[in-house]
């Protein structure tokens, strides 16, 4: 569904050359949910940029569903980290996960229907009516998920989305995530520094280098379908592959 191959990105300017990746090339299955952790800096969000159709590749090239990335692909989706600048504050939260139903040009009807069950899917069933600034961050970045979930979206692209909740949150959205995704099916690609937040939620853990970015690792996790944050973070094949990933990317940063 999502094709990476020899992806570089350079950007250029005020006489500084950052060579940001130095040749990705991987690949997500449809249904797949793919997890990608590396050092801070090292471009995960320059991939996605690029896979979102936000930024163009200095040379390589991304696929979406068989065809190439050149603007925002349809039937995509991106949640970024920060919710309080990707909420319109002077719309109502329902008004939030609307908006892009009506750039797809969907009837009424049907778009009310759709918030309505994005907004029950993700535990806000009652917040339509709010703006997104009485909410709590963690209810912000829900409401983020249910406009992305809203959109149908055959493949959808996380940009460390929790990095900005408390602890306890943190682990709900993980779990809502994770249930979103075994309910719709949909492809996901997850950014995260958090190696743990890598092992918990994704299929497989892909590891990049430190800066010009290269993949390191990619690997399958070793558990079960069915997680749960007390079970899952202390079996001995999860403590096992945070110990390995840990030390692989230590080791990546200490080569730069
Ligand atoms: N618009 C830009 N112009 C110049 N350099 C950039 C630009 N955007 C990113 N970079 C550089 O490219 C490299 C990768 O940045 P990017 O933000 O993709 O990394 P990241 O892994 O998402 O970082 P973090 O983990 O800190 O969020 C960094 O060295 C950064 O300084």
């Amino acid at each position: 569904m999502l094709e990476i191959e020899s992806l570089r990105k350079t950007y250029d300017g005020h006489g500084r050359r950052v060579e940001a990746l130095a040749g990705i090339t991987l690949a997500v299955g449809a249904g797949e949910f793919v997890c990608v952790v590396g050092p801070s800096g090292c471009g995960k969000t320059t991939l996605l940029r690029c896979l979102g159709g936000l930024l163009r590749p200095t040379s390589g090239e991304v696929r979406v569903a068989g065809a190439t990335v050149a603007g925002p692909p349809d039937g995509l989706a991106i949640v970024f980290q920060e919710y309080g600048r990707s909420l319109m504050p002077w719309l109502r939260v329902a008004e939030n996960v609307e908006l892009p139903l009506k750039a797809k040009g969907l009837p009424r009807a049907e778009r009310r229907g759709l918030v309505a069950s994005a907004l029950a899917s993700v535990g806000l069933a009652d917040a339509g009516r709010a703006y997104p600034w009485q909410l709590s961050g963690g209810m912000q970045q829900r409401v983020a998920i249910a406009r992305a979930i809203a959109f149908q979206p055959r493949v959808l692209l996380m940009d460390e989305p929790f990095a900005a909740v408390d602890a306890q949150t943190r682990a709900d959205l993980e779990d809502l995530v994770r249930s979103l995704w075994q309910a719709t099916g949909v492809t996901l690609l997850f950014v995260t520094h958090d190696i743990d937040e890598a092992v918990y939620l994704g299929q497989r853990v892909v590891v990049l280098s430190s800066s010009p970015t290269r993949v390191l690792e990619d690997l399958p996790v070793p558990l079960p379908g069915e997680r749960d944050q007390l079970t899952t973070r202390s079996d001995s094949r999860f403590v096992e592959m945070r110990t390995h990933l840990y030390a692989s990317i230590q080791k990546a940063k200490s080569a730069t």
